[in-house]
């Protein structure tokens, strides 16, 4: 269905015989950047079929000066977490640019005001990557809580000598007090897993009472109060400036010496050398990160060094299928609103 859109006029009686396999008369189809060379082509398909699509075809993130170049003139945008776009991207774009649409829930790499400011609309992909991410949040939980990479790797460097009943004892999950920084969709989710595994208490942080937590019987505290009674501490929050580097020497300090540390966020929550700090001298007992600063982590990186810290490669929400549908609803939200029917954005970001 097509309102008030001047791209595209649909066929009359007259040349729909010799375009019936058009459908429509491309007078000048809507052009579309695609900041990365790997985008499931099920998205691709939505997007070739009514737009130019420029795709940048290198699998790694598109220059800054590649970027400026190429959103010259486009009418949308269809970027991931690693583009930066800021006043000098939206300046090089133009006045045509009418929805920035990112594979991702987050969007800190998007600078807000400057898009609000320009009345361009924002889609992202929160919902569909629920599962997923918190299914990786378990599984760097198990594998740090337990040891199993340092176990693991204890194994090729032949320190596996006989079973013995200490040797890589880590903490339980069951009975344990999980504290959960930033209760939002993901966040409920790895609520709702952790109760299965019997934990003694659900702990989190959020600006309202979220009834479905209650209901999985969930207690809304402060920071302090979590991080002061929590073994394990998950960091869910957005990045925003009141989160940036919220987890810093004094929190550490809060934490149980035994508390273990897991962030699916983003990097930035954290003052790197701070958690470092607290990792080598026992201030808490282990970290499990899916999200470092920078990334990809240096090769020479402290974090690297340390046996009780686990380090995934940013693979939260790393599901094929997972993938393939985020692909889908940033493609969806371009359409919506080159359509004119920004209403009909699968997933749109009230700025
Ligand atoms: O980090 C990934 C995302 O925000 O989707």
């Amino acid at each position: 269905m097509w309102t008030s859109n001047h791209w595209f006029v649909k066929c009359n009686n007259y040349s729909r015989n010799s375009l019936s396999n058009i459908g429509y008369i491309n007078m000048t189809r809507p052009k579309v950047l695609v900041t990365h060379s790997s985008i499931p082509e099920v998205a691709l398909k939505l997007l070739r079929d009514e737009c130019n699509v420029d795709i940048w075809d290198q699998d790694i993130p598109i220059p800054k000066t590649e970027l400026l170049l190429r959103i010259k003139g486009v009418d949308a945008l269809f970027c991931v977490i690693t583009n930066k776009i800021d006043d000098e991207v939206l300046n090089a774009a133009g006045s045509n640019l009418k929805i920035i649409a990112t594979m991702s829930v987050g969007v800190d790499h998007l600078d807000l005001q400057a898009i609000k400011l320009r009345n361009i609309l924002v889609g992202h992909t929160p919902g569909v990557l629920t599962d997923a991410v918190a299914e990786l949040t378990m599984g760097l939980l198990l594998v740090t809580a337990r040891r199993l990479i340092e176990a693991n790797r204890s194994i090729y460097k032949g320190e596996w000598k006989s079973w013995s009943p200490l040797w890589m004892t880590g903490s339980r999950i069951s009975g344990s007090n999980v504290g959960i920084v930033g209760l939002g969709r993901i966040g409920l989710r790895i609520a709702e897993y952790l109760c299965s595994f019997g934990v003694n208490q659900i702990l989190y942080t959020s600006r309202t009472e979220k009834p479905a937590a209650t209901k999985l019987g969930a207690h809304k505290v402060n920071l302090d109060f979590l991080l002061n009674n929590s073994d394990f501490v998950i960091v869910t929050i957005a990045l925003v400036p009141e989160s940036r580097e919220m987890f810093n020497k004094e929190t550490f300090v809060k934490m149980k010496k035994s508390a273990i540390f897991i962030n699916v966020s983003r990097g930035e929550v954290v003052h790197q050398p701070s958690l470092i700090e607290a990792l080598k001298n026992g201030t808490i007992q282990a970290a499990g990160l899916d999200v470092m600063t920078p990334e990809p982590v240096p090769l020479d990186s402290e974090l690297l060094k340390l046996n009780n810290c686990v380090i995934f490669p940013h693979l939260g929400s790393a599901a094929i299928k997972t993938r393939e549908e985020m692909s889908i609803i940033t493609a969806k939200n371009i359409l919506a609103v080159l359509h004119s029917q920004p209403d009909e954005m699968p997933a749109i970001l009230k700025i």
